[in-house]
C-alpha cells in the first residue's frame, strides 16, 4: 500500500466507525464520547507534540505528530470533512505569500 493516499483511506475507515461498536473500536469510543472528548485530545496531542519538539528527539517528534494528525482526522470525520479539502486548501495556498494570505484572510473569515 502506498502513503500517497494513507490520509484518504483513513478517512474511509472514519467514516466506517461510525457505524461501529465503541467495545471494539477506538474511534467509535471516541464518537460515542463526543466533540468534547475529541477536541480534549486533538488539544493533548498538541501539547505532547510541542514537549517533544523541546526534547528535540526526531522520532519522539514524529510519533507525537502522527497522534495529532490522526485525532485532528478522527476531528474532521465527525464533522464529515474529508483530508482532501484540507488538501485543497493547502494547494490553493500553494506559491502564494503568507503575507498575501494573511491579508486575504483579514477580509474572508
Ligand atoms: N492511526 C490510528 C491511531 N493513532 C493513535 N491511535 C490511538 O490513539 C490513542 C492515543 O492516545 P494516548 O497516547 O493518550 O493513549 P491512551 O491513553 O490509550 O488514550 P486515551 O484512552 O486516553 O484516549 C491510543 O489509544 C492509540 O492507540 C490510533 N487509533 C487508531 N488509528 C487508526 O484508526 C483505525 C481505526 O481504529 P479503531 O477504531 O480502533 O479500529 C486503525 O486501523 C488505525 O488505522
Amino acid at each position: 500500500m502506498s502513503n500517497d493516499d494513507v490520509l484518504s483511506r483513513l478517512a474511509d475507515t472514519l467514516a466506517a466507525r461510525k457505524q461501529a461498536d465503541p467495545q471494539s473500536s477506538y474511534v467509535a469510543k471516541l464518537y460515542a464520547k463526543g466533540l468534547d472528548a475529541i477536541l480534549k485530545k486533538v488539544a493533548e496531542e498538541a501539547a505532547e507534540t510541542i514537549m517533544a519538539a523541546k526534547d528535540g528527539v526526531r522520532e519522539k517528534i514524529i510519533y507525537e505528530t502522527a497522534d495529532l494528525w490522526f485525532h485532528s482526522m478522527v476531528l474532521l470525520a465527525r464533522e464529515g470533512i474529508r483530508p482532501e479539502e484540507i488538501l485543497a486548501e493547502l494547494a490553493r495556498r500553494e506559491g502564494m505569500s503568507g503575507l498575501v494570505e494573511k491579508a486575504n484572510r483579514k477580509e474572508n473569515v
